[in-house]
């Protein structure tokens, strides 16, 4: 027998006055699986989330999560859920070790406050208080926080965002240790290697729509992961999309003997990413200047 899905999402509507944040949006989260929401900027999915959430009342659509209309479910559900929100200015001069503790005693089956402690990397600032910790720390407390309470579902809206390489690393450690323990995990990301890391599918939205979904290697369809063979004749430039490019290159070879500027090009997950959501990797770079300024903010 197949269990029921995590999370199912049908037609979800929410706009902000005339814009329309999520626009009919479609979403199935199996359980124990990753499923990485990716998008751009403004593409609908913290409006999503927060949905899913019980934070945010939709317009249009059918929502359940756990089995429940987050509309109206209730404190056992909540209880079901880890909610990594960002850590209220309130708890400021409580420390790590205060905090991760005290959120265990509202939990029926918390997880060993200490451990998570560990797993997060935080050992080391247990006795620091949360306003002393740098950005990715205070993230990381914030994820503490979040899976403390032995979760079954796990929402992480761009959980590393401003994380040092290292600490991505240790992370994304600390998600598939979750996910082994059989939580479903719900991310949202920027970062094309983490979905790709991470991820057992990857969702790609734009203009509040699912316009992509799949395993990290089979995003876009077969024609998208093509092979692209390029090289030069006499007559100028040839490229050619297959799915053999060791026999295209042998017939070339046949050709040419060594064939001039050959070159054998396998878009990767950022190429295809790019081109569903009609952007250009100039256009990312872009974002990534914005991200960057806001993070500095
Ligand atoms: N509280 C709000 N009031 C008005 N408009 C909002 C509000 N929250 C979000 N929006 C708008 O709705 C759209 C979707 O925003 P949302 O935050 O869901 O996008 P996102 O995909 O999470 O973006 P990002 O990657 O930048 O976090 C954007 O155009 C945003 O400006």
């Amino acid at each position: 027998m197949t269990s029921a899905p995590a999370v199912e999402v049908s037609a979800l509507r929410k706009a902000y006055g005339h814009k329309k944040a999520v626009d009919g949006l479609d979403l199935v989260v199996e359980q124990g699986e990753i499923l990485a929401v990716l998008g751009p900027n403004g593409a609908g999915k913290t409006t999503t989330v927060e949905i899913l959430e019980g934070f945010r009342h939709r317009d249009a659509g059918d929502v359940r999560v756990l089995g429940e209309d987050p509309a109206t479910a209730g404190r056992a559900w909540r209880s079901r859920l880890g909610v990594v929100l960002q850590t209220t200015n309130d708890l400021a001069e409580a420390t790590v070790g205060e905090l991760v503790h005290h959120f265990a005693q509202y939990y029926p089956d918390a997880r060993d406050a200490d451990e998570v402690i560990d797993a997060v990397g935080l050992r080391e600032k247990v006795g620091t208080r949360s306003r002393q910790l740098s950005g990715g720390q205070r993230r990381r407390l914030d994820v503490a926080l979040g899976i403390v309470g032995r979760p079954e579902l796990v929402f992480l809206d761009e959980p590393t965002t401003g994380f040092d390489p290292q600490a991505r690393r240790s992370f994304w450690d600390l998600i598939a240790r979750l996910r082994d323990d059989g939580t479903t995990i719900l991310l949202t990301t920027h970062y094309l290697e983490e979905a790709e890391h991470l991820a057992d599918r990857v969702v790609v939205v734009n203009e509040g729509k699912v316009v992509a979904q799949g395993a990290p290697a089979d995003l876009g369809g077969r024609t998208a992961r093509q092979a692209l063979v390029r090289w030069t004749a006499a007559d100028g430039p040839h490229e050619e999309r297959t799915d053999t490019p060791t026999a295209v290159v042998q017939r070339l070879a046949q050709t040419y003997g060594e064939v001039p500027a050959l070159q054998v090009l396998r878009p990767t997950l950022e190429d295809v990413y790019l081109a569903l959501i009609g952007r250009t990797s100039g256009d990312a770079d872009q974002d990534a200047a914005t991200e960057t300024t806001e993070d500095a903010r």
